[in-house]
């Protein structure tokens, strides 16, 4: 898959569309993604001694750290999962169930790929859909004339409701998923033509539909038979190996601070942290498309760290997060630039989607402060959570508009800061309750 080599005065530009603030963190991704072109261009035996630079992002919740992981990956092309540490802290969690992170990044990467194989083979698979229904409608013993007129029929879109019977795989759509398999068992081998025959060996059967269903049906039948489904297999493993990226979210919260572990003896969540190392320093994972080396993906480690500190992570652990960057608590001007100026910010969801109603909604500009400023006002009053506050705030305020929309084609709605402070203030008035409701 190509991946776009960005240099890194162009990623944080990119991410500029999307995020509002957090330069450093912005700056500290680029740089990490123009790492890996650098890797690439060194000659071979150098190359396999650079390990990437693993980033441990600091910040309260809901501040991007996500957001910015997130939207790098898509402008990288490259596969990415987030993953909450604490996940591994639960009953039941066995040492090696670190190792599905890297399962389900690899599998994360096979449906990026599946899906971009599909669009390639796609003109290919219409073409053969078109001469499988011409068949069907025709009949295998129709003149070259007759066939003619029903091609042309059916690219007129004149066929689409007639019924026709025809011969289509058994349950096409669990195939493009690659099938569901069980979880691998620690160094179990999976023969990867069982697989494929497993997927691929499904029944022919006879069934009656639309012509408009059955293409849908044949199309995807096509461009299956079209792929080469060990080769995607090998291209996801190099792919993600390369160029995958994984989050770790709250992984302040499996460290043990010295003081909660003396009290607790909490071992479990040092434990984590044990489990977790090997990936970050580069081991090899059993996957059902192949083994996969983890040496060069791109872990990026984030937490609040309000109480645990990045010194009360493992030493092994801390050397791996070398670049450590701290993004800001959002300010009340951040969550008024965050409600405007990104490219697809809430205000503009919204418009959008009250315009699919015939609805034109308008924010003045002191209502859009007033958001912010409530906004502000709620997370330092009942609890930060950061720009997330600024969704519930909304839905709060156009739940009315959101409800009578579809009612009201053709009109104006404009919102003004005495509506904000009419809808919204009265619930923060609520003491208690308004955790629940903002
Ligand atoms: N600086 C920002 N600019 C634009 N949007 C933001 C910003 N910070 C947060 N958001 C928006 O708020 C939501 C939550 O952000 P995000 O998922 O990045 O939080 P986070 O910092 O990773 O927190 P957590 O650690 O709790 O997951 C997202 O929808 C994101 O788009």
């Amino acid at each position: 898959m190509s991946v776009v080599e960005f240099v890194p005065r162009q990623t944080v530009h990119e991410l500029d569309r999307f995020i509002i603030g957090q330069n450093e963190a912005k700056r500290a991704v680029a740089v990490a993604l123009r790492n890996r072109w650098r890797r690439a261009q060194l000659p071979e035996g150098l190359r396999e001694e650079v390990v990437p630079k693993n980033i441990l992002m600091i910040g309260p919740t809901g501040c991007g750290k996500t957001e910015i992981a997130r939207r790098l990956a898509r402008l990288a092309n490259a596969p990415f999962l987030k993953v909450e540490a604490t996940k591994f802290t639960e009953v039941g969690y066995v040492g090696r169930d670190v190792d599905s992170i890297v399962r389900d990044l690899v599998d994360v990467a096979r449906t990026m790929l599946r899906e971009k194989k599909i669009k390639d083979v796609q003109p290919q698979a219409e073409k053969a859909t078109e001469e499988r229904l011409v068949e069907a409608l025709a009949g295998k013993e129709a003149t070259a004339d007759v066939r003619v007129q029903f091609r042309q029929m059916l690219r007129d879109g004149e066929l689409e409701e007639k019924e026709i019977e025809i011969e289509v795989l058994s349950d096409a759509s669990s195939a493009s998923s690659g099938g569901d398999f069980p979880p691998m068992l620690p160094g179990q081998v999976v023969n990867l033509g069982d697989v494929m025959r497993g997927a691929m060996g499904r029944e022919p059967v006879e069934k009656k539909m639309t012509v408009a269903e059955a293409r849908e049906h044949i199309v995807r039948e096509e461009a299956d038979q079209l792929l080469d489904e060990e080769a995607l297999s090998r291209e996801a493993v190099a792919h993600t190996e390369e160029h995958g990226i994984v989050f770790l979210d709250e992984i302040d919260k499996v460290c043990a601070t010295s003081e909660q572990g003396a009290r607790t003896g909490d071992i479990s969540r040092e434990g984590v942290q044990r489990d977790l190392l090997p990936l970050i320093e580069g081991t090899t994972v059993t996957t059902k498309h192949g083994s996969l080396k983890t040496d060069h993906i791109l872990f990026i480690a984030s937490g609040a760290f309000h109480i645990a500190k990045p010194a009360d992570l493992l030493p092994e652990l801390q050397g791996r997060l070398p670049i450590r960057v701290e993004l800001s608590a959002l300010t009340r001007d951040d969550l008024r630039r965050i409600l405007l100026e990104p490219e697809h910010s809430l205000v503009k969801q919204y418009t959008a989607l009250m315009a699919t109603e015939g609805v034109r909604l308008e924010f003045d500009e002191t209502a859009i402060d007033a958001l912010a400023e409530l906004g502000a006002d709620i997370n330092e009053r009942v609890e930060n959570i950061g720009a997330r506050r600024l969704a519930t705030v909304l839905e709060r305020l156009l739940e009315d508009i959101s409800f009578t929309a579809s009612e009201r084609s053709g009109e104006v709605v404009r919102i003004t800061a005495q509506e904000v402070h009419e809808k919204v203030s009265p619930l923060m008035q609520k003491g208690d309750l308004s955790r629940f409701i903002l």
